[in-house]
């Protein structure tokens, strides 16, 4: 039998990072998590222990503190191109760095002054090897609902089925969102907030009759909005609201009060893209 090395990569993970900005009396606040991801001909330290190769992932996170004092921190996906690079071309056995990316949104309360705001995070992951860079920006935890305008009918009912077909019912859910830029240059802030207009855009237009045909039609407006995208990645949990039966008490309930249920849930993950030149 021979046993063999499969793939690995390594990093340092969740690097916490908060970068103030003192130009004058009022201050800037940018609130970061880091996750560094390394591959390349790391065969020795698995084999043998032979360190040689083997930037520590404690230097990792040290690079991180360095360069945000040395370049400050602005667009996130500038920040991850930055390190990403310097992963690859200073480190003779490292052929492949991967940088993610979470910023934290805090709001002003004063010159000095924040509250964080709750919410989104706006996120990056950056990817550069020797021969490609993919810039991917995205978001969490954007919790949207529409009271009405869902409805979920006309599906598979098997032996196991007791679920009653609803004509309108909560449609919520908690956007999950990645998608690719075709190029690694851009106004990534203004990009951002296009693409989360267009998907929040998308979620409250479409007259839904599954999550599946809302998760498209969001994917799809941000595609037809947005140029510089060139796939988006949607992952969408069904945050059921359940109508609660109030018979028993002698009171109807068109509609009104709900059993928000955090699980089990459904879980609605897809990709939409640009078609292939030619393929129809
Ligand atoms: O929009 C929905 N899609 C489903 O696939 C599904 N399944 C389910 O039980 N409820 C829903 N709702």
């Amino acid at each position: 039998m021979t046993i063999v090395l499969g793939a690995n990569q390594y990093g340092k993970a969740e690097t916490r990072l908060v970068r103030v900005e003192r130009g004058g009396p009022r201050h800037e606040l940018r609130d970061l998590t880091v996750t560094v991801v390394l591959a390349g001909d790391l065969a020795a330290t698995h084999l043998t222990g032979d360190n040689s190769q083997v930037l520590p992932t404690d230097s990792q996170k040290n690079t991180v503190y360095a360069f945000a004092r040395q370049h400050g921190v602005d667009q996130i996906e500038d920040f991850g191109l930055l390190l990403a690079r310097h992963f690859v071309s200073s480190q003779a056995a490292i052929s492949r760095a991967r940088v993610d990316l979470s910023e934290y949104a805090w709001q002003r309360l004063g010159p000095h002054s924040f509250q964080r705001a709750g919410g989104a995070t706006r996120t990056a992951t950056v990817t550069v090897t020797e021969s490609a860079t993919v810039v991917e920006s995205g978001v969490t935890g954007l919790v949207v609902l529409n009271s009405t305008d869902s409805e979920f009918t006309g599906y598979v009912k098997d032996p196991y089925t007791t679920l009653p077909e609803a004509k309108d019912r909560i449609l919520a859910t908690e956007v999950n969102a990645r998608w690719r830029h075709a190029g690694v240059e851009g106004d990534w802030a203004g990009s951002y907030a296009g693409v989360r207009a267009a998907l929040v855009a998308a979620f409250v237009e479409t007259y839904s009759l599954s999550l599946q045909q809302t998760l498209y039609a969001m994917g799809r407006r941000v595609l037809e909005e947005r140029p510089e995208i060139a796939e988006v990645r949607l992952s969408l949990p069904n945050k059921h609201h359940l109508l609660v039966d109030l018979a028993p008490f002698g009171l109807d309930n068109p509609g009104e009060v709900f059993v928000a249920t955090d699980r089990p849930y459904g879980l609605i993950e897809g990709t939409v893209q640009r078609a292939e030149p030619g393929s129809s």
